[in-house]
């Protein structure tokens, strides 16, 4: 597959929680490369890197995670013209108050905002799956999955009757 997903973060803190988009988007047999910029603490290296990217024709769908303070999924959803898929780390700090700077984002500006790590990874994959049919396959397969396990749950809860 000649695509390249890049996962950006705002630190290295936020590797587990790259970790785990990156292992689905694996599991999809889709390339990844994770990378470390700061929109706050390093913004020039962040557009720089950005830059490269966005030069490059393999990278057609960007991931973003950065936890407290969400400027880095702006930032790359205003430097790239491919779509960009914010999945910021969970915080339960000041309850939850993080999320918010994900959400409100300045005209013209655009990053999809998925909180589940599958989640974004399967979005990401679907992205990518519109010009790739045996990507297409596999997030149909992916579903199928998901659909089979719903209907052996219900199968069970059938089981589980009132003997009155
Ligand atoms: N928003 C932001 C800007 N620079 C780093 N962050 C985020 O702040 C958290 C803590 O970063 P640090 O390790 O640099 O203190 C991480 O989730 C990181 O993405």
């Amino acid at each position: 597959m000649n695509v390249i997903v890049p996962i950006f973060m705002g630190s290295k803190s936020d590797l587990k929680h790259a970790q785990a988009i990156a292992d689905v988007l694996a599991s999809f047999g889709i390339p990844y490369e994770m990378r470390i910029a700061s929109a706050h603490k390093t913004p020039a290296r962040l557009l720089e890197i950005l830059a490269e990217y966005e030069a490059d024709p393999r990278a057609k769908v960007f991931i973003t995670i950065a936890g407290r303070s969400n400027a880095l999924s702006g930032m790359a959803d205003a430097a790239v013209t491919a779509p960009v898929i914010a999945c910021p780390p969970r915080s339960d700090a000041f309850g939850g108050a993080d999320i918010f700077s994900s959400l409100r984002m300045p005209s013209g500006v655009a990053p999809a905002v998925v909180l589940e790590a599958e989640a974004a990874a399967l979005l990401a994959a679907k992205i990518l799956a519109l010009a790739e049919p045996a990507l297409r396959e596999k997030v149909r397969a992916y579903q199928q999955a998901h659909a089979e396990r719903l209907a052996q749950a219900d199968a069970e809860v059938r089981e589980i009757r009132a003997t009155v």
